[in-house]
């Protein structure tokens, strides 16, 4: 059960600036509410104002770079979180969602010159799945928490400007 985690912070957070998008599905939603709840919470602890926190959903995973792409063209948004639940099933139903939605949104970044946080769970089990929301108190965390802690990062290290400067 390894978590070892992204480490020390470089820098110090502020979000005082920041306009984050979260694009969650809808699958497993006992799983995602925690997840969310988790990461809306951080990125308030961060200085990110409540106006400037976007959530929006999709109906599964599967629909993450959709919908994630929809919001990242919006010039205001400056980092977009997508957070969604895959839980291995009895087919490959699991792999090929798993393989093409990590694909797509890596390359999301790229095309929109702004930063796509990867919050998708990819799951054996619900238990898993529960470990990593931290809704088994004691064990592990909630990576929702490390995924605004990413987003509020990469969006100050990598914002306009430094979109501006690179991307033409
Ligand atoms: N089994 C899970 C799904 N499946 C639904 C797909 O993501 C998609 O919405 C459907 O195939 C229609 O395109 N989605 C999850 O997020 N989590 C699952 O465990
Ligand atoms: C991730 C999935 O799509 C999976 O939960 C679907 O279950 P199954 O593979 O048994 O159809």
């Amino acid at each position: 059960m390894a978590v070892s985690g992204r480490g020390q912070n470089d820098q110090n957070l502020d979000g005082s600036k920041l306009k984050i998008a979260i694009v969650h599905a809808r699958w497993n939603e006992e799983v995602i509410d925690s997840l969310v709840i988790g990461c809306i919470n951080r990125l308030k602890e961060l200085g990110v104002k409540e106006e400037n926190i976007i959530v929006d959903t999709v109906p599964g995973s599967f629909e993450l770079p959709m919908g994630s792409a929809a919001v990242a063209v919006n010039a205001s948004i400056d980092a977009v979180i997508s957070i969604g639940v895959l839980i291995k099933g009895s087919t490959m139903h699991f792999e090929y969602i798993s393989q093409s939605v990590t694909n797509q949104l890596m390359d999301l970044q790229f095309k929109m010159g702004k930063p796509v946080i990867f919050g998708l769970l990819t799951c054996l089990t619900l238990e898993q799945a529960k470990l990593r929301a931290g809704m088994v108190p004691g064990a592990m965390h909630n990576h929702g928490v490390d995924w605004a802690e990413c987003a509020v990062e990469m969006a100050s290290k990598y914002g306009q400007d430094f979109r501006t400067a690179t991307w033409k």
